[in-house]
């Protein structure tokens, strides 16, 4: 599984940069930044390949024939506890063998590539590994120059690095006295602070409140925008999932349920979720209309959802075009009520993991890509 970036010179001869094969049909633009020594990371096309990886402890499988093909940009991994999240981040970083089946990270392969894959790809670790006698500044310069950088250059790498995750004054004080939020953003700056090409992130946004999240998620979606450092995130939140990454995976007792672009995931379905007021004429607003839209042949759901306090409840119908909308909207006029909202529906991630109704008391369904 070698990374291949396409060039469309007829006259280049195929020759490797690093990880990446450059190929006779490559195209010419990627093929000058390439030689010009810049990233090539928006063409490579895979990051991360397993073929039917798998991990076998003694009494229980954290990894079960898992194939996956993860592209650049940010890539979420998302499962319950103990699905096997931190297991397969340990493979990838060469740390700990498969038990059968391979993988590769940025072309290399981790079964012998362990020393060469760490020196391209950053590891934040999930539990709090931070000596609390020591600054971030401190720290993470040592981190730098574990990495190879000469002292300069991990000082100036440091520096900036701590910027770009929020750290300013604070960086010359001991770690033991920061909050979760700031050894969060000190775990992320050590693990950009050589400049790798991939980072690999075991649950980030751990232990952090809602507008910590928010800030970790944003600075996480920047690694890749900004520097265009790949990422592999962790986590068992899925809403967070959705609106960070490009694709996301997900696994359930090591095994894939399903890997696609977030996409696919919160694509658009044909369910319209309509809410309206009630009126005197109609105290019961949606009982009314659920009527008047069967009568006119709407195709209604059984279910309906709880609306805005006050506001009635949501009808669910299924829209074949767009003279569903027509139709519920002279509906609504005739009864004289009240139109708050009528919104498509999206498919969410976190529906990998419900039961559909054929499927209910029974395992969750594998839908495998
Ligand atoms: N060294 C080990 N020896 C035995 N079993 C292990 C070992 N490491 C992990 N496991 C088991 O493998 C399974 C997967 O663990 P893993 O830590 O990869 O899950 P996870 O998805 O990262 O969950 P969490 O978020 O809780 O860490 C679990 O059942 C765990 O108990």
């Amino acid at each position: 599984m070698p990374l291949r970036v396409v060039v469309g010179d007829p006259y280049a001869l195929p020759l490797t940069y690093g990880s990446v094969r450059l190929e006779s049909d490559t195209e010419p633009a990627v093929r000058a930044d390439v030689l010009r020594g810049a990233r090539p990371y928006g063409r490579v096309v895979t990051v991360i390949a397993t073929e039917s990886l798998s991990k076998r402890f003694p009494r229980v499988t954290a990894l079960d024939r898992l194939s996956l093909d993860i592209g650049p940009g940010v890539t979420g991994l998302v499962g319950a506890n103990g699905a096997g999240k931190s297991t397969m981040i340990k493979i990838l970083l060469g740390l700990s063998p498969a038990s059968e089946g391979r993988a590769e990270v940025l072309g290399l392969d981790v079964s012998k590539d362990g020393p060469a894959i760490r020196e391209r790809v950053g590891y934040m670790p999930e539990h709090d590994c931070l000596p609390p006698d020591v600054s971030a500044t401190e720290f993470v310069v040592h981190m730098a120059r574990m990495s190879g950088l000469p002292p300069a250059a991990a000082r100036e790498r440091t520096a900036d690095t701590l910027r770009h995750v929020g750290l300013y004054e604070e960086r010359y004080r001991p770690m033991g006295g920061y909050s979760t939020g700031m050894k969060q953003r000190v775990k992320l700056a050590q693990a950009l602070v050589h400049d790798p090409q991939l980072v690999l992130l075991d649950e980030p946004t751990n232990g952090l409140d809602p507008v910590g999240r928010d800030d970790m998620l944003g600075l996480i979606r920047r690694v890749w925008t900004d520097f265009g450092i790949s990422v592999l995130v962790t986590s068992h939140l899925l809403g967070e999932l959705e609106r960070t990454c490009d694709h996301v995976v997900v696994i359930d007792g090591g095994r894939l349920l399903r890997s696609s672009s977030t996409r696919d995931f919160t694509q658009t379905t044909t369910t319209v979720a309509v809410e309206v007021t009630d009126s005197d004429a109609h105290p019961d607003g949606t009982a009314a209309l659920r009527t008047a839209l069967a009568a006119a042949g709407v195709a209604l759901h059984a279910r309906e959802e709880e609306g805005l306090p006050g506001a009635g409840h949501v009808l669910l119908l299924e829209a074949t075009g767009e003279e569903t909308y027509d139709i519920v909207r002279d509906a609504v006029a005739d009864l004289g009520l009240g139109l708050v909202r009528m919104e498509q529906r999206r498919h969410h991630i976190a529906e990998v993991f419900r039961p559909g109704p054929a499927e209910a008391g029974q395992p969750l369904e594998v839908r495998a890509r």
